[in-house]
């Protein structure tokens, strides 16, 4: 029997549920939110569905009753304030680092070996602080952005080479931020064909600039945050721990000398299984990637700075 429990019932944490229900990644899902019957409605509508969509996944929504998760094999983090247009993510430290932690230790406590995944944002900072503050071993709390930032770069590159987003090759790495992440346009491929030699260079850089500045994009255009692809992106991640997939998925995990970084958690290529991050896949990096790489980790230690500056840490 498989167990997931997803905290914050919210755009993100419903969806994310939803899609774990529907594609019975998990045997029983467990959605909790502190917002009184938020959790117990959401997890009832899903229910609702189950003839519909030919599912049986057992489904119990929950008001901030943390005995209800126990036992959960993996926990996603969803709870905290998403922004709104014209904030970057990095603002919302302030309010999600109290969050987060309350809700880690609150989880601990049921679920001591449930693998940890955090989606709230500032998402690299909100990791290293659930991390650091959990004191659990690396492999076992580690956070999603690279999963959703690969699928907006298929994305976009599909739009520009007008072809199936399934059959192309592609990775952003660095950090979950406007201004950190890294689309590998050099390394991404359209069935074995480099994607530098099917468009030009102000394509490609448009690609890169989109792909950045996605969730942003989406922000503007629906007044809150996305939650269509980061729930499923997330529920992507689960599947690889559930089934033990292995599948090598950029994620957000502590390096300890990796990518010449330490004392940061930030994305790069990991394989992902029952144990969480399994291994951490070293790419070569071209001398220009590797310097957008130090630059994206320079950022994210200046947000994870903050963290002391508002005791959170
Ligand atoms: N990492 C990513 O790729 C990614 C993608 C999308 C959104 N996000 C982030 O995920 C978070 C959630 O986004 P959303 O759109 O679902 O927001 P939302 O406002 O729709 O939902 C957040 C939910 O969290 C709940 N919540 C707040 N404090 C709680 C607590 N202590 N315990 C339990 N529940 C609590 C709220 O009641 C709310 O229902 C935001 O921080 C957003 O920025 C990250
Ligand atoms: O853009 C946001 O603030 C939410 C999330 O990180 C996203 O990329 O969709």
């Amino acid at each position: 029997m498989s167990k997931v429990t997803v905290v914050g019932a919210g755009n993100v944490g419903a969806t994310c549920a939803n899609v774990i229900a529907t594609r019975e990644i998990a045997d029983e899902v467990v959605l909790l939110d502190i917002k009184e019957g938020v959790a117990e409605g959401k997890m009832l509508d899903i229910f609702q569905t189950a003839t519909l969509m030919d599912f049986d996944t057992k489904l119990t929504g929950v008001t901030n009753d943390y005995a209800a998760t126990a036992g959960s094999d993996v926990v996603v983090i969803t709870s905290g304030m998403p922004r709104k247009p014209g904030m970057t993510r990095e603002e919302l430290i302030g309010v999600n680092a109290g969050i987060v932690s309350s809700v880690v230790e609150n989880v601990l406590k049921y679920s001591p070996k449930a693998i940890i995944l955090i989606i709230s944002n500032p998402m690299d900072t909100m990791t290293y602080l659930a991390l650091k503050k959990s004191g659990l071993p690396k492999n076992q709390i580690f956070g999603m952005g690279g999963a959703l930032d690969t699928a907006r770069f298929k994305c976009y590159l599909s739009k520009a080479l007008n072809a199936n987003s399934n059959e192309i090759e592609g990775m952003v790495i660095g950090g979950h931020g406007d201004t950190t992440m890294i689309p590998l346009a050099g390394k991404a491929a359209y069935k074995g064909i480099p994607v530098t030699e099917l468009l030009s260079k102000e394509e490609l850089d448009k690609v890169v600039a989109d792909t950045m500045v996605g969730g942003a994009t989406l922000t503007k255009l629906l007044g809150t945050s996305a939650w269509y692809a980061p729930g499923a992106a997330a529920a992507y991640v689960v599947e690889s721990i559930i089934r033990d997939q292995k599948k090598v998925i950029v994620s957000c995990t502590a390096l300890d000398g990796e990518y010449g970084q330490k004392d940061i958690c930030i994305g790069v290529p990991a394989v992902i299984g029952k144990n969480g991050v399994e291994k951490i896949l070293s790419l070569n990096l071209t001398a220009d990637e590797k310097a957008l790489f130090e630059k994206s980790a320079e950022a994210v230690r200046k947000t994870n700075a903050v963290l002391k500056e508002i005791n959170a840490l």
